[in-house]
């Protein structure tokens, strides 16, 4: 099955108490992925947390596949097939791995189940009676991954997965990732890692003072210097 969905935020503004961080954020994604960069406090984190519903809307909307999310509760998000790997992982610290994927088993229909996950993350099977507090931080991201997979989303947003990770850990992740699309899953992912949100995306959209300021091709961005120092501050040669 191939992804059809679609999510359309136009006119966003949310606030962070008093502050206001997103000035009314345009973004579309209609393809398989789409990959958010952005500089420290460009209000990447904010988005994410609004398109789930943690963080109200001000103004704006927030339509997936033609429902619109913004004002609903985050279970009912999720239950329209919203899914997010949130920044940090999240991971509780007294849960086996097993007990984590199987508290998340069966919330949705749809192809994920926790032997697939197995396979996926080999690493993940080998460590299914440790304890949160016992996986390292590739392990954490993995099982962070599976955990999502398995409410079979049709969106997964994903916050800094490659954040403290070895490159050889975050390939294999942009390789799971890059697989998603076959089981009708798109993909939202916010990077500060110009090597890993290129990768992941064909298209890739910059985040700046709380709006997207360009949107454009991963190949473009990866090979002109002047947008990265512009927009991110950082050059890939
Ligand atoms: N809990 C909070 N309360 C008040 N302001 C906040 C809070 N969290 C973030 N902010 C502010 O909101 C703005 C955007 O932060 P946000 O975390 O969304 O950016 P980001 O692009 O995800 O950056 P990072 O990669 O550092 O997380 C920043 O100015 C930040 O100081």
């Amino acid at each position: 099955m191939e992804s059809t969905n679609a999510l359309v935020v136009s006119g966003l503004e949310v606030r962070r108490g008093a502050l206001p961080v997103l000035h009314g954020v345009e973004l579309r994604l209609d393809g398989p992925s789409l990959a958010i960069l952005g500089r420290n406090g460009a209000g990447k984190t904010t988005l994410c947390s609004a398109l789930i519903g943690l963080l109200p809307a001000g103004r704006g909307s927030i339509r997936f596949n033609g429902v619109e999310l913004a004002g609903r509760k985050p279970h009912d998000i999720a239950g329209q097939g919203v899914s997010i790997v949130p920044q940090g992982r999240r991971v509780f610290p007294s849960l086996t791995v097993d007990e984590h994927l199987r508290l998340m088993q069966g919330r949705r229909p749809g192809p994920w189940t926790v032997e697939r996950v197995y396979t996926v993350f080999p690493r993940l099977a080998e460590r299914r009676r440790n304890f949160g507090n016992q996986l390292s931080g590739g392990e954490q991201q993995m099982l962070a991954i599976g955990r999502a997979l398995l409410t079979n989303p049709r969106l997964l947003i994903l916050d800094e997965p490659s954040e403290g990770l070895a490159p050889k850990i975050v390939d294999h992740l942009l390789e799971v990732l890059g697989g998603l699309h076959r089981d009708g899953t798109s993909v939202l992912i916010v990077e500060q890692n110009l090597r890993v949100g290129t990768s992941a995306a064909e298209r890739v959209a910059i985040m700046s003072g709380g709006q997207i300021a360009l949107v454009t091709s991963s190949r473009e961005l990866w090979e002109d210097d002047g947008l990265q120092q512009r927009y991110l501050g950082v050059s890939a040669h």
